[in-house]
């Protein structure tokens, strides 16, 4: 059976107006996030991936071509940034989260019930008197996450918000990220981690604003792979394969691990860990 798509782009162009002249920075893209799944957005500098966000989340519209939001038609789709404190607009933790629900009329009893849900979602409950000044960079970065998700929004766009991050707290928002995709929510990230993509069900490469790779993890990382690096996306495209799977792709190159495709480094500790066992 063929999946719901949450948001369709069809030949999408954006130009910005610059002082140069006019430049355009996505170029005729066809896209589509099927609902319920995780796409990673990868690309360099400047490859155009705020631009994208912003043309799905309706914050842009695009130059020329269609965007169709099937799964959320009503209002802007919510974007988590990857500054904190650029997002934040309460004085305590409780006042954030409430606050986007106030605005839009969710009545009190509901609101407090959502708000309750939200912050226990990112493992933040009893944090709700808490000022946000008090909040360390990543508490910070899943209360914007929970001020999002009390909005219960079925599709949620991330712009690099594990950047600022150190690995404890890039971990914690990652997790919360893949616990919503098991909800069945439809999530968008993009990122500059290349070892965070092996969570997402589908992985897009933009170069210079038009896409040049879009397939799963496995395929982004292992390719046709016949042991060489020619038919491997992610080095052809000029990315850095993440240790764990250099690691097993040296296994498959001397002969052991042929069949499997791990592109977590759990999945790939898994992996090597049968191996070991079987010594
Ligand atoms: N408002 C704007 N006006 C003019 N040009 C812009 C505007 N916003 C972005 N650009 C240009 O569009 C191009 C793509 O920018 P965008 O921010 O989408 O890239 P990105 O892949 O998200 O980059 P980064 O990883 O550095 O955040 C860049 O060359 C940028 O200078």
């Amino acid at each position: 059976m063929e999946r719901l798509q949450s948001v369709v782009l069809q030949d999408v162009t954006v130009a910005y107006r610059q002082e140069e002249g006019i430049r355009i920075v996505l170029r005729d893209i066809n896209l589509s996030l099927p609902e319920g799944q995780m796409t990673a957005l990868i690309g360099g500098n400047g490859s155009g991936k705020s631009t994208l966000l912003k043309v799905i989340a309706g914050i842009l519209p695009p130059s020329r071509g269609k965007v169709q939001r099937l799964s959320q038609p009503q209002g802007l789709v919510p974007v988590v940034f990857q500054n904190p404190d650029a997002q934040i607009v309460g004085q305590t933790v409780w006042e954030d989260v409430c606050f986007g629900l106030e605005n839009t009329a969710v009545p009190p009893e509901e609101i407090k019930e959502r708000a309750d849900r939200a912050l226990t979602a990112v493992g933040m409950t009893g944090f709700a008197d808490v000022p946000v000044s008090r909040l360390s960079g990543g508490q910070k970065q899943l209360l914007c996450i929970a001020s999002v998700i009390a909005m219960q929004p079925s599709l949620l766009i991330f712009d690099e918000p594990t950047a600022m991050l150190d690995p404890a707290a890039k971990e914690q928002v990652l997790q919360v990220m893949n616990r919503l995709r098991q909800e069945g929510r439809t999530i968008l990230w993009a990122t500059q981690g290349i070892d965070e993509i092996g969570l997402a069900d589908q992985v897009v490469v933009l170069d210079d604003g038009e896409i040049v790779f879009m397939g799963t993890p496995e395929d982004f990382f292992y390719g046709t792979a016949d042991g060489s690096r020619e038919g491997i996306p992610c080095c052809t495209l000029g990315f850095r394969l993440p240790y764990s799977i250099e690691v097993i792709h040296e296994l498959k190159r001397s002969g052991r691990l042929q069949e499997l495709r791990p592109v977590t480094a759990e999945q790939c500790m898994e992996a090597v860990s049968g191996l070991w066992r079987s010594k």
